[in-house]
């Protein structure tokens, strides 16, 4: 049984410090909102994401997983100190530092000099921030002695988080003292039990793994989004070379799948943060670079189609979207593409209708009364010209299209990510157009 504290109870915060406790330590979770912490404490949990209520219930009840805002009270005992803050893109593109270096600075203070402590970077970092935390600890007033600093990046996905977490592919741990390696190897060996390994390394290494990592995912999505594109010009099917690509090993099936543009809280930032990383030192990432572009311009790519089946003109016009979330079985609307399409649709006199089974309430914050909601798919149909689908949420997969078909003003459908078959659309006497493939008129 390890003493964890985790400073920052967001996404990674809480499903850290959660599985941490699963696994029977003894977690405490630190974060600045007070409103958050309240929830947290009495039990309700502040993130949609699947399999976790149960668990956070669980080590709540059982007293393993406690809140607090007090930073001095959080870290008091606790062997290990997780740092699961913010990296938000800073204007020029570089993770700002500034939420990660002011908590570096309180520990400064308030690190004992007869305790010694394992601080571990768990956010997205950029190359030697393990190195700038240290030095900000130092500077005020910890001595070297009583603290040591690991890289241990996340690799969690959202909407799976809870498997990933306990379960993960490979644990990444930068660290340049024995002992911190010792603590961190027995803190994880009950999640690789599965056998997947722990990758000891340099700190500069493990920092750069996360940014490798994110930015290959998110170029491997581009690619296939690339790909698409040239099907519909030269009348290819792009689900038929995805699957005739992605069985050769070496490609692998998974994360090939073509739509409107990765977005979320990740790949968007990492990408645009390895890019300035690698500007910093006089390199041009050109690869990225083409990447960034590519998925600002897929993010949109429904819009031209859309303004030529109307005859350019979306004014007045009612859409229903299906799908706000930036991919299924998430409430997380960070970058979600669905944002871009309406935010264009409304600048064109559009009106929307959105359904989500999850984002709603974090979408009315933004939106207000800009657009619609509606309490189901269906409902969101009613006397629209067409639907548009932007998140890929298993209930939008096999539809009542009778419903949809007596709901529509038109048989139309703009899908962004590939749902239905060619074959039923077209016996089902739709207008469909999607990604890479033919459209069906
Ligand atoms: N979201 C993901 O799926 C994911 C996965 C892997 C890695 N990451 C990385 O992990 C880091 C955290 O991401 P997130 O999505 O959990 O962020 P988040 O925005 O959901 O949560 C961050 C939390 O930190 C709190 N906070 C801010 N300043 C604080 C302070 N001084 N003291 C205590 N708490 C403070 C905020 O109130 C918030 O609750 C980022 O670097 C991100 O890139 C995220
Ligand atoms: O074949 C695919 C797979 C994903 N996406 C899109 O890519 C984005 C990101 O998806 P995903 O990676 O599943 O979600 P995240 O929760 O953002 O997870 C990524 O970002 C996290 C934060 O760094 C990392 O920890 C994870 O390993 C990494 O997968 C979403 O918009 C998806 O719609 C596609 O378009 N096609």
């Amino acid at each position: 049984m390890k003493k964890i504290a985790v400073v920052g109870t967001g996404y990674v915060g809480l499903v850290s410090g959660t599985c941490f406790a699963e696994a029977g330590n003894n977690v405490c979770c630190i974060d600045i909102d007070v409103e958050k912490v309240e929830k947290l404490r009495n039990g309700q949990i502040t993130i949609y994401e699947p399999g976790l209520e149960k668990l956070f219930k669980r080590n709540v009840n059982e007293g393993r997983l406690t809140f607090t805002t007090n930073l001095e009270e959080g870290i008091k005992g606790q062997e290990i100190i997780f740092l699961a803050l913010p990296t938000p893109p800073g204007e020029d593109g570089s993770a700002d530092l500034k939420y990660i270096l002011s908590v570096a600075a309180e520990l400064g203070k308030l690190l004992k000099h007869d305790e010694f402590k394992v601080i571990v970077d768990k956010s997205t970092v950029p190359v030697g921030t393990a190195d700038l935390v240290r030095k900000t600890i130092i500077a005020n007033g910890a001595s070297p002695e009583c603290f040591d600093i690991v890289s241990n990046p996340e690799f969690l996905r959202e909407g799976v988080a809870v498997d990933d977490f306990m379960k993960p592919d490979r644990v990444v741990i930068g660290y340049s003292n024995e002992k911190s390696k010792t603590i961190m190897g027995e803190l994880y060996a009950p999640f690789v039990r599965q056998g997947n390994p722990v990758y000891y390394m340099d700190e500069r290494s493990a920092e750069l793994t996360k940014y490798a990592a994110n930015s290959f995912l998110a170029t491997k999505i581009t690619f296939i989004n690339e790909i698409a594109r040239l099907c519909e010009i030269l009348g290819a099917d792009v689900d038929m070379v995805r699957l005739g690509i992605g069985s050769d090993d070496r490609i692998g099936k998974r994360f090939l799948f073509p739509g409107i543009g990765y977005g979320g809280s990740c790949f968007p930032k990492d990408v645009k943060a390895l890019v300035k990383s690698a500007s910093d030192v006089d390199y041009n990432f050109e690869i990225l670079k083409a990447v960034m572009n590519v998925n600002a311009e897929q993010k949109v790519i429904l819009i031209p189609r859309i303004l030529e089946y109307f005859g350019g003109d979306l004014s007045g016009k009612t859409f229903a979207v299906w799908g706000l979330a930036f991919k299924p079985n998430t409430d997380d609307i960070r970058e979600a593409p669905a944002l871009e399409i309406i935010d264009d649709l409304l600048s064109k006199g559009a009106n929307v209708v959105a359904y989500d089974p999850e984002a709603m309430d974090n979408v009315k914050k933004l939106y207000g009364d800009k657009i619609k909601f509606s309490n189901n798919q269906y409902e969101a149909l009613h006397g629209a010209d067409a639907l548009i689908i932007a998140t890929e949420w298993n209930e939008f997969r096999t539809p009542d299209f009778d419903k949809i078909s007596s709901l529509l003003k038109n048989r139309v459908i703009f899908d962004g990510r590939n749902l239905y078959a060619l074959d039923m659309m077209k016996k089902l006497n739709y207008y469909y157009s999607s990604i890479g493939r033919e459209i069906i008129k």
